[in-house]
């Protein structure tokens, strides 16, 4: 087993999650709870949606949370804490509820994607790792989606390992490649754990060791029949590269009854050379060969490279797609939404000078709303407690523009939050990464308008929320501005 399959990383959190802990342990408020979401405020890349992913790390860290007598000395010898407390974390296991989209739900700015209903202490104990796999998984799987959506139909591999942000972001960066939409990747721990399809052509390392590039590529085709891509680009591309493939597939694969699988161009022009490529293998009778590309790719040079009429059929990346590199932070956040008063959670609201980092209050439900062909054309903020009934005329408003209202007749909609832990327990069911994935296609391919997932200025896709929700924000709003006013050393 490696230190990833068992390690112990109940300590990542934030020490203000300990101190503040503390503090509502101390003064008798751990049995209180409270309401959390978590939600972000821009897609990234200016795009028009992002993919919720990094669920499952999120079940597998609450459920093993716990404090070793390792951490608890640990804890202890940072003198903040009091004993009662430490002794109290000596036996800590979550015991609250959370609700989140499945994994894999295209997710869109400001709804709640998971909600965490706990003791504060609990809640505030699985922040930072919530927040830590969502804005990682979902960064990376948003992006992977823009590029393979730029790919339109043709593999892109992950190529990222060397190249992220360590060993982690590598790993799950390569699951949420793969939820994304990538085909495999390169990452063998990444094959091992998540059961990810590997892939892989050669590096120019090979090509260098031998004396010549014939012999390089004449070893590795009788070492892999079924599955040599040559990488043709060492010495130059069309005077050596390819015709020693191409040599290789007549001399050495067709003798064996094996065709040669493909080439990989990774420098150049390559659209240019993909086109050259293709002539040349073509005309020795192998149009079956593949092309595949890779160098400093992500979906727009992946786009012109297709707009120019290139002859590629799967590209290789790395850098872009592991970092995010063109925008690397999704920005994520978890905020106090409602506090435990007896029975009922009392909403509560964070204003903020910007009407968007103003916060949505209170227990609630999001909607995703369908048109009758199946397209989602908005999501839908209710009170939790609300029945929903959309064959009823309801004017529901749009918070960016509350002058206009919509309606949602002859739609349907559906609940996006299902529950994944109660009082403690899983009640998620386990789905593989193949679902998870299949369930990202289906969305962007069945549900999601191209206008939202085009590259540039895509449509924004409207959040709504309904009367009685907006009522109760509104009249939130109207209060916390009152009591502004009433505080005695209040600016104004
Ligand atoms: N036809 C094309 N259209 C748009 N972008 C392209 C095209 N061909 C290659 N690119 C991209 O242009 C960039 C070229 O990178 P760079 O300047 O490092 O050149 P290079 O070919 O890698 O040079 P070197 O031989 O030094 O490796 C890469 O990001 C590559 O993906
Ligand atoms: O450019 P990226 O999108 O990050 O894709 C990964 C890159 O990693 C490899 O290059 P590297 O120079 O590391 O190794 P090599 O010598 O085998 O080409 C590969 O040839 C790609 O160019
Ligand atoms: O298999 C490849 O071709 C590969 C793997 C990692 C990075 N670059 C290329």
């Amino acid at each position: 087993m490696s230190q990833y399959d068992d390690r112990n990383i109940s300590m990542m959190m934030d020490l203000y999650a300990l101190t503040m802990a503390n503090g509502y342990f101390v003064y008798g408020n751990e049995k209180t709870w409270a309401a959390f979401d978590v939600y972000y405020r821009k897609n990234p890349d200016d795009g028009g949606f992002a993919v919720f992913a990094g669920l499952e790390q999120i079940i597998e860290h609450i459920q093993g949370l716990h404090f070793s007598e390792r951490d608890i000395s640990y804890l202890r010898e940072l003198r903040q804490f009091d004993d009662a407390f430490l002794e109290y974390l000596q036996n800590f296991r979550f015991s609250g509820d959370i609700y989140a989209f499945p994994e894999g739900t295209i997710m869109y700015p400001n709804e709640p994607i998971l909600t965490v209903i706990a003791p504060m202490i609990d809640a505030q104990m699985v922040e930072t790792v919530i927040l830590n796999q969502i804005n990682h998984q979902s960064l990376i799987a948003t992006k992977t989606r823009r590029i393979v959506n730029s790919a339109q139909g043709r593999p892109v591999f992950d190529f990222g390992a060397r190249r992220a942000h360590n060993v982690d972001a590598a790993v799950y960066g390569a699951r949420a490649a793969y939820i994304g939409g990538a085909a495999g990747t390169s990452n063998i721990m990444a094959g091992k754990q998540f059961g990810i399809p590997l892939s892989g052509t050669m590096a120019h390392s090979w090509v260098m060791f031998h004396d010549s590039e014939y012999k390089a590529f004449r070893r590795y085709a009788e070492q892999y029949p079924d599955d040599a891509v040559l990488l043709v680009d060492t010495y130059d591309v069309m005077r050596s590269g390819v015709p020693n493939a191409i040599r290789v597939a007549k001399e050495i694969l067709e003798p064996m009854g094996k065709r040669l699988k493909g080439v990989r161009l990774d420098s150049g022009d390559l659209a240019y050379l993909s086109n050259r490529a293709r002539i040349a293998l073509n005309d020795a009778g192998l149009e079956d060969c593949r092309i595949f590309v890779s160098n400093s790719l992500d979906e727009c040079t992946i786009r012109a490279l297709i707009l120019q009429g290139s002859n590629i059929d799967g590209f290789g990346v790395g850098e872009s797609l592991i970092t995010s590199k063109s925008d690397p932070v999704l920005g994520a956040v978890y905020k106090l939404v409602a506090v435990q008063d007896k029975e009922v959670f009392v909403p509560r609201i964070k204003v903020s000078e910007a009407a968007s980092k103003t916060t949505n209050p209170g227990l609630k439900k999001v909607y995703r709303i369908y048109c009758e062909k199946g397209q989602a054309i908005a999501d839908l903020i209710t009170v939790a407690d609300e029945i929903l009934n959309l064959a009823k005329d309801s004017r529901y408003v749009d918070p960016e523009k509350p002058w206009q209202n919509r309606s949602f007749t002859n739609c349907s909609a559906k609940e996006l939050q299902e529950p994944v832990i109660k009082g403690g327990r899983r009640v998620y069911p386990k789905r593989s990464i193949e679902e998870i994935r299949h369930y990202v296609e289906q969305q962007i391919s069945q549900e999601t308008w191209k206008e939202v997932t085009r590259l540039e200025r895509p449509h924004v896709h409207y959040l709504d929320l309904s009367p009685a929700y907006n009522e109760m924000k509104t009249r939130m709003l109207r209060e916390a501005s009152m009591a502004d006013k009433f505080m005695p050393n209040a600016l104004s």
